[in-house]
């Protein structure tokens, strides 16, 4: 009989191996595995409570929000603010950064970015849709009011990131720059359970995973790789299959364990890339690096990309290493661009 691993216990585990750790990181992950555990309880039952389709506002993307990205997005910030770890949130569906401002989480030391509920247009469909997290610690002092500066740091100052994946079982992963580790919750004792340690991502893979209903608006570069996919070549595997589920989580955790790549391209409609950098693309940037995979903007490493604007977007080309150099290589080749604009999109 193997022995059941709780999140809890594992985090405490590895907490050891960060000497100065003083548990403060330990305990924010804890209660953004409470919160998942709430969202998790509403989504699953979506159909039979009031938490279906629009909440009627707009957030700053211009989206309509759902109910559920309303309600994911309270019960986050929620759990953090009575955690006392976390100052500062910035997320999806807040214009501005939000100010924790209970007795502890005024002097907390890290700052959490998040996509509360991702794949929002899956949520009445019953496919999977997910969470991201990014934790940073702040830049400014505790004396001091943390403020939106303390978001805009690059992708390689996370201390840690992970998603929540609501699919047929709901899973979290996460890392803290040592490795990537998955957890799958068990309704019966209510907690995350060690079931993918060490995850890594084959180097190669045989499926890509980009919404081709764009086609006609992606750079050529992007075109040309998509036919190198759809080429009937033995030796390589080839063709690739395509999938594409429509929430971005969904799709990278099925590549992370299968391989795979998953691009959103610069399009006519979001000429800057769709996805946000600061809560999309870096947290899962740092997990597909950890995880052996690479995640870049066509040109620029993810995780290097300067951050101006919390609701930054980029472009992004992720999974498996030798599935994104090819693919850099043909945007080098057919949409090269010059290094001063590589950090923007392509
Ligand atoms: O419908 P499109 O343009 O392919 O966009 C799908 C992408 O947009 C997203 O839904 C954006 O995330 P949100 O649902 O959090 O806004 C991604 O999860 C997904 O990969
Ligand atoms: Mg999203
Ligand atoms: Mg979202």
């Amino acid at each position: 009989m193997t022995v059941v691993k709780t999140l809890g216990q594992f985090i405490i585990e590895k907490q050891a191996d960060f000497p100065y750790a003083k548990g403060e990181l330990s305990r924010l992950l804890r209660d953004i595995g409470i919160a998942a555990k709430i969202v998790n309880r509403e989504i699953n039952k979506a159909g039979l409570v009031d938490i279906l389709g629009e909440a009627g506002t707009v957030n700053v993307q211009g989206e309509s929000q759902k109910k559920l990205d309303i309600y994911a997005n309270e019960q986050f910030i929620s759990a953090l603010e009575s955690g006392g770890e976390c100052c500062l949130v910035a997320s999806e569906e807040n214009e501005e950064v939000v100010l924790l401002n209970s007795k502890f989480s005024k002097n907390g030391k890290y700052i959490v970015a998040i996509d509360p509920l991702d794949g929002s247009s899956n949520i009445e469909v019953n496919v999977a849709v997910g969470t991201t997290f990014s934790i940073y610690r702040r830049k400014t002092d505790v004396s001091e009011e943390p403020n939106e500066s303390d978001v805009l740091q690059k992708g390689t100052e996370q201390v840690a990131a992970g998603y929540i994946v609501y699919g047929s079982s709901t899973m979290l992963v996460y890392t803290t720059g040592k490795g990537v580790n998955g957890f799958t919750l068990d309704p019966s004792i209510g907690e995350f359970c060690l079931s993918h340690p060490n995850m890594r991502i084959p180097e190669d893979g045989t499926i890509y995973s980009i919404n081709e209903g764009y086609y006609t608006h992606f750079p050529e570069g992007v075109k040309k790789y998509i036919k190198y996919c759809q080429v009937h070549d033995k030796e390589t595997n080839r063709p690739y299959t395509s999938r594409y589920i429509g929430s971005m989580v969904a799709d990278l955790h099925r590549n992370l364990i299968r391989g795979g790549i998953f691009i959103y391209p610069t399009t006519a409609a979001n000429p800057q890339g769709k996805l946000r950098l600061v809560y999309e693309c870096n947290p899962l940037a740092f997990i597909i690096e950890q995880a052996g995979g690479l995640a870049t903007n066509g040109v620029k490493r993810i995780l290097d990309i300067e951050v101006n604007k919390v609701h930054q977007r980029s472009c992004i080309f992720i999974g498996s290493k030798n599935m994104v150099l090819k693919a850099e290589e043909m945007m080098r080749e057919y949409s090269p661009v010059a290094d001063t604009e590589a950090s923007v999109a392509v």
